[in-house]
């Protein structure tokens, strides 16, 4: 987690401060303080922590919606000094610390959270992270409006993590229009809230840029919102705190209102005013397609009857899977396109099919059956069977919980490198353990697709089918740590396919697993071709 940083003689005599790198909030925070956009000059102490959590104030009486914290390990807790790094170890900062605190998270059966609170001095500037050329500072942003003399427009800034399709586009000009003055249009700055490490819906956003007004600006900001990101390029939910956060931020860059794009589902409006953010958060008026005329239309002028529901965020992540064109009344084309290359059709995404069950419930001949359908469907096709994978890549492991889950790690990692590449992986070890299993499930969300296929065979059944005599051995005690008997196999509650077979024969149950791959859009629709 961290080490000593290594050759700073800056200051000769001095011990050399412990390095460490945040985790992505704390990350996304020290940005924002370095980059001008926080009013402050580092990270708060329990004090000023905990009047924001009451009363929404800093303790000197100035509004402010959310706590910046930095979490750290025990071990840094009596630092007072820390060189802030990034993710991959690069120095951004040096933290003074003012102040060490610690509190539990929620219950009192959470774990002791400790913190550093100090000012921080930087001491380069960031290089990591996707879209960098994007991130200009607020006061790079306030500095180029100030040279242009005809900038005395109002500031609308529209913050958004997702794309803007033609609702949020024909409600930013709408406000534009409405907020200028002299006859005049505000001008539009439009802040990307993308993740540090990844672009994020980033290019969609910029993709729609030729549908704002002429010499919008985009800049790119990371807003730190624990646990809100969705994997999908749609964005998360938002609350009246983040988006009074999101306020502050645009107010720094110069902004006078702000527009918040969250799928016309954001915070109430009154509610994010009411944490006194220090510009107008507009309530924009809701804009409609209107089937008859064919035509977007504040709501008001639209006749019910007439107004089309535009797609959920699932349902545009649905199209997407199947390879399907956004309807061109909901989405520019151009919006549309840059969407399909974020998100590509499952048939072309890379994707891993976990089998898990207990030992002879069926998982080595549903996917052996499973793989062959893939391959006839045309995709390549990896399996990483349980026997084989001890053999090979597993060789010596053991059936402690340690050892199992190093292996399913070890699956894991081929797995998200064959579909890296955009091909299947088959996987079909016991992995006994929720923890390991949701382990390869992450590891493979970064370049594919997971679908979890529970075998779900009663002990009772495998037992007695005991193919290769080890329920036997096992009960008679000679196996320890063995599943279903004398160790744990804890039942997936994730599961997205879950296999009878009971009262299904082998064919029966590749099928099953051929079906669900088909519908979810991964094989080629065989009536189709
Ligand atoms: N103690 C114990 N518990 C469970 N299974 C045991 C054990 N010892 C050996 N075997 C044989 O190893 C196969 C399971 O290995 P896995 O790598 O799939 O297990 S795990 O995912 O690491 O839990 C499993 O194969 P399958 O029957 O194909 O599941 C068993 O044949
Ligand atoms: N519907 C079914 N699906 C899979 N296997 C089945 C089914 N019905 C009966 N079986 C039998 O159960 C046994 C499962 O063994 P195996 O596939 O090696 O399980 P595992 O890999 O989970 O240990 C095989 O002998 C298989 O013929």
């Amino acid at each position: 987690m961290h080490r000593q940083a290594g050759g700073s003689d800056r200051e000769p005599g001095r011990r050399t401060a412990p390095v460490f790198a945040p985790g992505p909030d704390g990350l996304a925070h020290l940005e924002l303080v370095l980059n001008g956009a926080y009013p402050f000059p580092g990270f708060m102490g329990r004090e000023d922590a905990e009047s924001i959590e009451v009363r929404g104030r800093l303790l000197d009486g100035r509004p402010w919606p959310v706590p910046v914290t930095l979490e750290v390990p025990e071990g840094l807790a009596g630092e007072d000094r820390l060189i802030l790094t990034d993710p991959e170890g690069a120095p951004l900062a040096e933290l003074a610390v003012g102040e060490h605190w610690k509190g539990s998270e929620g219950d009192e059966a959470a774990p002791v959270v400790h913190r550093l609170a100090g000012d921080v001095t930087m001491s380069r500037p960031a290089m990591y992270g996707a879209l960098r050329e994007l991130r200009v500072t607020p006061a790079e942003v306030r500095a180029q409006r100030e040279l242009d003399p005809t900038a005395h427009q109002p500031l609308l800034a529209v913050v958004t993590d997702r794309p803007l399709h033609h609702r949020a586009l024909h409600q930013i000009r709408a406000e534009a229009d409405a907020l200028g003055r002299d006859g005049g249009r505000a001008e539009v700055l439009v802040i990307i809230d993308a993740p540090l490490e990844d672009e994020g819906a980033a290019s969609a956003v910029l993709a729609a840029e030729p549908l704002l007004p002429p010499r919008s600006v985009f800049v790119v900001a990371t807003l730190p919102r624990s646990g809100r990101r969705g994997s999908g390029p749609f964005g998360g939910e938002w609350t009246e705190r983040d988006a009074a956060l999101a306020a502050h931020v645009a107010a720094a860059y110069g902004a006078t209102h702000m527009l918040l794009e969250a799928g016309g589902r954001g915070p109430e409006v009154e509610r994010v005013m009411a944490l006194r953010p220090p510009l107008t958060v507009l309530d924009p008026e809701p804009w409609r397609y209107d089937s008859g005329e064919e035509l977007w239309k504040p709501f008001t002028s639209v006749d019910p009857g007439r107004a089309r529901r535009e797609p959920s965020d699932d349902e545009v992540e649905n199209e997407l899977a199947h390879g399907r064109e956004l309807p061109s009344w909901f989405t520019p084309a151009r919006v549309g396109a840059e969407l399909a290359r974020l998100r590509p059709a499952r048939t072309e995404r890379g994707l891993t099919l976990l089998f898990t069950g207990l030992s002879g419930s069926g998982k080595s001949t549903i996917a052996r059956g499973v793989c062959d359908g893939i391959r006839r469907a045309g995709r390549p096709v990896t399996l990483l069977d349980g026997d084989v994978v001890r053999r090979m890549l597993s060789k010596g492991l053991t059936f402690s919980r340690e050892d199992r889950e190093l292996n399913i790690r070890r699956i894991g990692y081929v797995a998200s490198e064959i579909n890296r590449h955009g091909g299947v992986a088959v996987c079909a070890p016991i992995a006994p353990y929720e923890a390991g299993r949701a382990e390869v499930r992450a590891m493979v969300e970064e370049f594919g697709d997971f679908f979890l296929v529970h075998v779900a065979t009663p002990l009772e059944v495998c037992e007695a089918r005991d193919r290769k005599g080890l329920y036997a051995e096992a009960r008679a005690g000679r196996i320890p740590d063995f599943t279903g008997i004398s160790g744990p196999y804890e039942e997936p509650v994730d599961a997205d396919l879950v296999v009878d077979t009971v009262d299904a024969d082998p064919a029966e149950s590749v099928a099953a697993v051929m079906a669900a791959l088909r519908e979810g859009g991964w094989l080629p629709d065989p009536t189709s071709t």
